[in-house]
């Protein structure tokens, strides 16, 4: 079997599209601030792309950087401003953080209201009791793809290959949401001693271990659908000459051979999680406008 792309640049640009209308019927356009508190490469590049992307639907769109060195008092000080500032509609802070902030103190700052990610503690309760507005973007992202090619999950053997709480774990509540109509999710990380036995039974994996060439087709049930969730900066020799480039978790042209369907790296799930990122920004400000009407 030959795999089809599952690509993201479809989903992505009708989500986007939607946004748009329901933005331009806004009293004032949306502002998203994203704070990245050193120099991750990851983030930064992710920090350029919902700069376009915010550009493209009209929301306002600030990064601010921090240096390395920030206080995590510092940061929390900075992001209590920002839940009081009337003119901020959504905040969210890149991941990594510094080793000497904890990452889950600075995002249970961020106010329910504004936390544009789906991850606060409130936001995440939300989720784990099904009653959810605002939810994690990849995860979403990964949902939402699989829906797009009419994939029934009822009854099947879905393995996610990340026990993170902002990719894995809040995928596998999305994924046991849906009454008894739910699939049966495994939840496999990078210490599972024996991926492939996980992997081989699977009729859906979702991959974001963030390991480059993790999954290889053998790992591979036929007609799998597999979502590669993972972006990794790899250096390529070619010629003599080195390059970069983006590779997922996945194998692709060993998985290729044997999924039914594959989502590429790039042009695949990134692309969605920033749409949702936008609509998440759509909502938060819905909700605001709602609010001062009531
Ligand atoms: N709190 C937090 N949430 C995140 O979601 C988060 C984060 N921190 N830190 C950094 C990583 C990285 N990340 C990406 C999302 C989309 C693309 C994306 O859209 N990539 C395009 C283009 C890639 C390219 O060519 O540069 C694609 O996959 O096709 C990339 C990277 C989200 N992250």
């Amino acid at each position: 079997m030959v795999a089809k792309q599952l690509e993201g640049k479809f989903l992505s640009a009708s989500i986007m599209q939607q946004v748009k209308k329901d933005i331009s019927c806004f009293p004032s356009p949306p502002r998203l601030v994203s704070l990245l508190i050193g120099s991750d490469s990851g983030a930064l590049s992710y920090a350029k792309i919902q700069e376009s992307a915010c550009k493209a639907v009209g929301i306002l769109f600030e990064l601010v950087k921090f240096p390395a060195s920030t206080s995590q008092e510092e940061a929390i000080d900075y992001i209590v401003k920002l839940n009081n500032d009337p003119n901020v509609t959504g905040i969210m802070v890149f991941v990594p953080v510094p080793d000497h902030i904890d990452k889950n103190s600075l995002i249970a700052s961020i106010s329910h209201l504004k936390d544009v990610e789906g991850i606060s503690p409130t936001n995440m309760g939300k989720l784990f009791y099904d009653n959810s507005s605002i939810v994690p973007c990849t995860p979403k992202a990964v949902m939402l793809l699989i829906k797009s090619i009419d994939y029934d999950l009822a009854g099947k053997e879905v393995v996610v290959i990340s026990r993170s709480p902002i990719i894995g774990q809040p995928l596998l509540l999305m994924l046991l949401e849906s009454t008894n109509k739910s699939p049966t999710p495994t939840c496999c990380h990078i210490a599972t001693q024996n991926l492939a036995l996980h992997t081989k039974r699977a009729d859906v994996v979702i991959v974001a271990a963030g390991k480059a060439n993790l999954i290889h087709g053998e790992m591979l049930k036929e007609g799998a659908v597999v979502i590669d969730v993972g972006i990794n900066l790899v250096e390529k020799e070619q010629n003599g000459k080195k390059s970069r480039l983006i590779v997922g978790d996945v194998h692709y042209d060993s998985a290729m051979n044997v999924a039914s369907w594959l989502t590429p790296v790039p042009g695949g799930v990134g692309l969605v999680t920033t749409a949702v990122l936008l609509q998440n920004v759509s909502l938060l400000a819905k909700q605001h406008f709602a609010r001062l009407e009531s």
